[in-house]
């Protein structure tokens, strides 16, 4: 332990046994709180070092999930003050109102360090982990601080400086926390002063988007106590629907009304605020609402408040006007027409829809999940066409096709002559071609892990250098990658970078397997209509569609595609026969799922994970269809006898013709 580390806890013990007087400590009050606040209600011993709380990736995806939208609407404020502290060696933490970090911009150069000092995704901050920091403590008061090296508690933390502010949402409840963070700082806390009107000002911004964001199809109404200032900063904002009721305010309209309350009935009002009149506190009804509008001068818009007297300017904005009012706009589809035409009947897609619906036109990386086939980069493109980049270009890049030698360059593009064999006049890149669209990264669990660096550094700083070249180009592009392989297994192995799993993770879409589809059947007829020719018609038989959606589609769409394209090609005129499918659809093996394993074309690795997903029955089914002979049934398959026979054993399936259960 250093010799600080000793000082520290030696104070921390003197104020935890009432031996020294808080004025004496020259520290602020809220730090001395908080330091009896761990020893007496947290139980923390200040003599323990204690590691910083990670939370196990599972857990962290589910504090993530439950603050999906809100860090959606956050991200826009974190990376602006993230591009503001940046260069002073700040990291910028986003936690949930438990102090789980769910969002985290640092130099990734930084890692371990960071890590090690907690200040990473999924660290927990809470004061009763944490101690004194100013995550928890944030948390524990609502009041934006700074805690600055020895105010931590734990003697871990005393390099650190920390700053943070409180983000309620619209009820005026704690909904996330806002944190800066610098490994190294200097002594004096007042170097921190300007730190902390910055996390104060996005953290009320985001507040803001947040309460905008979810009440957007009602009056809005902003105030400020200058006319100049109302329309471009306002202090206090409240949605209020048409009934004059109180929907929703950010913090400083919270406490703006409950002092208002306050003086009306002469003490502390504990009523909750959402649900009262806006005439309880503003001398204004929703009728007065039109007259405040942006078209009018700020300085003719002048509210007063309703105990106080004390005069605001207002700003209000009208909710869109609703269909069958004669300025009605079209009503806007949840689920905008290009990822509507991907599914029908199906929960799975559904979900999948409207999630990415809400996600076309932010700036957050996507990453699609699902196996081989199942639409990962048809999705990416129905993104990129609902957004509103859909005018510039979607890049699609695939990292396992590429050479490691080339995909550098591919990628971050080159100057002339940056190396022997480069093209005379250099090379854009692909990033490059990407600005002001899609960047779609295909099977990223493929790309070698330098790369990964480089492409983390592009996803964090938006900016590319191309080879050759020593100044960075900023590009502004929207990253989607795809992958069939499960990234946190590749994280765990060491062979995918965990931060840029965390980067490119902003939302995950998990598409489901065919096999799965409720909606396989239109999917089925409307493949065929498109690939009829004109003039032409040509229907499925009841037998040849049956075929078709009993079986287990391991190459998922495009391994259907190219069976109706077969099809089509060798039907007759008007029907499509279960002859006319190909041979592993026409066989007659019975039962959904049976023929699954007979696919001679499809990869081992496939083949086994498809025996993995659909499990023992089908295993079985094939056998039984080919009277246990697992020679036979190894030859559908496309296997050696050796693999059917481990499968057989790992499923546990015992043949009854004995001999065939044995290795070979
Ligand atoms: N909803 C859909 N409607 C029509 N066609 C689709 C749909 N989804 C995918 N497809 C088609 O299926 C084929 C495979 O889709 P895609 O290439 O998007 O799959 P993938 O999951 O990216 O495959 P891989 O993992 O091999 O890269 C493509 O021809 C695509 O156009």
């Amino acid at each position: 332990m250093r010799r600080e580390q000793a000082a520290h806890i030696d104070e921390l013990v003197r104020v935890a046994n009432g031996q020294a007087e808080p004025s004496a400590l020259g520290r602020d009050a809220v730090i001395q709180q908080s330091w009896r606040r761990c020893v007496s209600e947290h139980k923390l011993d200040p003599e323990v070092l204690r590691d910083p709380c990670i939370l196990t990736q599972s857990r962290l995806r589910e504090h993530q999930d439950a603050m999906e939208e809100f860090t959606h609407t956050a991200r826009f404020g974190v990376e602006t003050l993230y591009r503001q502290v940046a260069g002073l060696g700040y990291v910028l933490l986003l936690t949930d109102a438990k102090g789980v970090t769910v969002d985290f911009i640092g130099d990734p150069t930084f890692d371990n360090n960071l890590m090690r000092a907690g200040l990473y995704l999924g660290a927990d901050w809470h004061e009763q982990h944490a101690g004194t920091c100013a995550v928890g403590t944030c948390i524990a008061t609502g009041d934006a601080l700074i805690v600055h090296q020895t105010d931590h508690f734990d003697a871990t933390h005393i390099p650190l400086t920390c700053t943070a502010a409180p983000v309620f949402d619209p009820a005026g409840n704690l909904a996330a926390v806002l944190d800066i963070s610098a490994l190294r700082s200097p002594v004096p806390k007042e170097s921190q002063f300007l730190a902390l009107q910055f996390v104060r000002s996005i953290a009320n911004k985001i507040e803001t988007a947040n309460l905008v964001n979810r009440f957007r199809r009602e009056w809005i109404i902003k105030l400020a106590a200058s006319p100049e200032f109302v329309d471009v900063e306002p202090s206090y904002v409240l949605a209020v629907d048409g009934s004059e009721r109180i929907l929703g305010f950010n913090n400083q309209a919270r406490q703006l009304m409950l002092r208002e309350s306050e003086r009306r009935i002469g003490r502390p009002d504990r009523r909750m605020l959402v649900g009262r009149r806006l005439s309880e506190f503003f001398d204004l009804s929703i009728d007065d609402l039109p007259r405040f509008s942006h078209s009018r001068p700020a300085s003719q818009r002048m509210v007063r408040l309703a105990a106080s007297g004390t005069p605001l300017f207002a700003q209000s904005l009208a909710p869109p006007s609703r269909p069958g009012t004669p300025m009605a706009e079209p009503a806007t589809p949840a689920v905008p027409e290009p990822l509507q035409a991907l599914f029908r009947d199906d929960p799975a897609m559904r979900q999948v829809a409207t999630r990415a619906a809400k996600l076309v036109n932010t700036q957050m990386s996507l990453l699609i999940c699902g196996e081989t086939g199942s639409g990962k980069e048809h999705l990416a493109k129905a993104i990129h066409a609902a957004s509103a980049r859909s005018g510039r270009a979607f890049v699609p890049v695939n990292c396992a096709a590429l050479p490691e030698t080339l995909i550098e360059g591919e990628l971050f593009g080159y100057e002339p002559g940056a190396f022997t064999g480069a093209a005379a006049r250099g090379k854009k890149g692909l990033v490059i071609e990407a600005d002001g669209g899609t960047l779609f990264l295909d099977e990223i669990g493929d790309m070698p892990l330098a790369l990964q660096t480089r492409l983390l550094r592009v996803l964090a700083e938006r900016e590319v250098t191309p080879l050759g070249r020593s100044k960075p180009m900023p590009v502004n592009i929207r990253v989607i990658a795809a992958t069939h392989r499960d990234l946190v297994a590749e994280v765990k192995a060491g062979r995918f970078r965990e931060d840029l799993y965390f980067r490119l993770s902003g939302a995950v879409l998990t598409l489901p397997p065919l096999r799965e589809r409720r909606d396989l059947g239109w999917l089925i007829e409307r493949l065929l209509a498109d690939r009829v020719a004109a003039g032409r018609t040509l229907r499925l038989s009841e037998e040849a569609l049956q075929a078709l959606l009993g079986y287990g589609w391991p190459g998922n769409i495009r391994e259907l595609i190219n069976a109706l394209d077969y099809a089509c090609a060798v039907a007759g005129e008007g029907r499509i026969e279960r002859g006319d499918l190909p041979d592993r659809l026409s066989a007659g093996v019975d039962g959904p799922g049976a023929i699954l394993a007979r696919i001679p074309s499809a990869p081992v690795d496939e083949m086994e994970q498809a025996g993995r997903r659909t499990g023992r029955e089908e295993l079985v089914g094939a056998l039984r269809a080919r009277r246990w002979n697992v020679s036979a049934v190894a030859r559908d398959l496309g296997l050696d006898r050796t693999t059917v026979h481990r499968r057989m054993r790992r499923f546990g399936i015992l043949s009854p013709r004995q001999e065939d259960t044995a290795e070979p």
